[in-house]
């Protein structure tokens, strides 16, 4: 196996074996990494027998590292696992089905939940990961703290049918973390912990989000503090971390490939490079949810196909007016759904070229065949 991030700790090391604590579900070595009935039901009988499921814990450009019941092992990526269809490719958190003993790949099994973004500069879709169950979004009390880039994650947690919590980092170098609270006020069922991420006893809180046999994603921009949280969180020096530049805000980019780590009490944490470009694509259904409010008042608007900008019997822009709603929320709403459109567009587009293509090589297949027939 490459020098991988998992091959850096002995996955069951400490973990198997610690105690856990009343109350504590004792777990199997598989649903410690996240195997749940869900995945148990796609399996025939024969499978059961014949197969073994193993979990993507980090991706490189040529091998998988996986991690099943018997420990770790890398796969190499043969063409069988890089399908055409981008949703089809394996990502970090997917389960795979291998024959034992052979260890050939059979198949992936279907996601409990998936995320994904429109790749920045291409115009493609990109994985992210799969199978997560909840997500910390990460922000500092400092520049970096942004209610709309907070509702772009909200958007994209909630599409995937994930737990959103909000983890607010660097509470100790902030002495008036009540404007980061009070701006929170609007998003009332989203819980809020305020850390100082490199104190055990502050990230301990967090410990009660991240349950045993759960897979938790950490999902902020870069410099945050995602690394530093595992590393607190897990006791150890799991991933790097680098130092902010204090004048603008803005970290540099540390952490080099997703992986996905087991934590001590049997949680799963999985670090990302910060995304910093997390293009919107394919989530109209957690756009919606995230701005139900504007959803609702704009059916009281007098006309249905009222563009909530000067329209009389405008009801968003009434609340505007009276102040039940944000006019900074109502321009989010607004940016995402026009990048929404543009980039189903673009999908939309890139697909039927795609579809094109494949028919134009089909046809210069057959046409080479007919020839070979005719023995041109
Ligand atoms: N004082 C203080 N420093 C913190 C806190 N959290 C993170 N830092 C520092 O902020 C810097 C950036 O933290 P990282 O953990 O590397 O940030 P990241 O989000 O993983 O960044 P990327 O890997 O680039 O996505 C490091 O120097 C950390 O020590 C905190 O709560 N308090
Ligand atoms: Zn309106």
């Amino acid at each position: 196996m490459s020098k991988s991030l998992i091959s850096r700790r002995p996955l069951f090391g400490r973990g198997s074996s610690a105690v856990p604590t009343p109350g504590e579900r004792r777990l199997s070595a598989l649903q410690r990494l996240g195997w749940k009935p869900y995945f148990q039901q796609q399996l025939t009988l024969e499978e059961l027998n014949d197969c073994e499921p193993l979990r993507v814990m980090a991706v490189h450009r040529n091998q998988l590292d996986l991690a099943g019941e018997n420990g770790e092992r890398a796969l190499p990526l043969t063409p069988a696992l890089v399908s055409d269809d981008v949703q089809r490719r394996p990502t970090i958190g997917d389960w795979l089905l291998l024959e034992r003993g052979s260890g050939k790949f059979l198949r992936l099994l279907e996601r409990s939940s998936q995320f994904q973004r429109m790749a920045p500069g291409a115009r493609q879709l990109q994985m992210i990961a799969a199978n997560v169950d909840s997500v910390l979004i990460v922000s500092s009390c400092n520049k970096d703290f942004n209610l709309s880039r907070l509702e772009r994650y909200l958007a994209l947690v909630r599409e995937a049918g994930c737990r959103p919590y909000l983890v607010l980092t660097k509470a100790d170098l902030c002495a008036e973390t009540d404007t980061y609270t009070e701006a929170l006020h609007g998003y009332p069922d989203l819980p809020v912990a305020l850390v100082n991420s490199l104190l055990p006893d502050s990230v301990a809180q967090l410990r009660q989000w991240c349950l045993p046999g759960e897979t938790i994603a950490l999902l902020g921009s870069s410099g945050v503090g995602k690394s530093t949280l595992l590393n607190t969180l897990s006791g150890e020096q799991l991933a790097a971390t680098a130092g902010i530049r204090e004048d603008d805000s803005k970290g540099r980019h540390t952490t080099r490939h997703r992986a996905l780590y087991p934590l001590d009490w049997g949680g799963l944490l999985l670090d990302s490079p910060g995304m910093r470009e997390l293009g919107l694509v394919d989530v109209e259904q957690g756009f919606a949810a995230t701005f139900g409010d504007i959803g609702a008042l704009a059916g009281n608007c007098r006309f249905a196909d009222c563009r909530h900008d000067s329209e009389p019997g405008c009801a968003v822009q009434g609340a505007i007016e009276s102040g039940d709603l944000d006019e900074r929320r109502l321009r989010n709403w607004r940016k995402l759904e026009r990048e929404l459109a543009r980039n189903s567009r673009t999908l939309a587009e890139q697909r039927a070229g795609d579809r094109a293509l494949g028919q134009f090589y089909r046809e210069v297949q057959g046409h080479a065949r007919e020839r070979k027939l005719r023995g041109d």
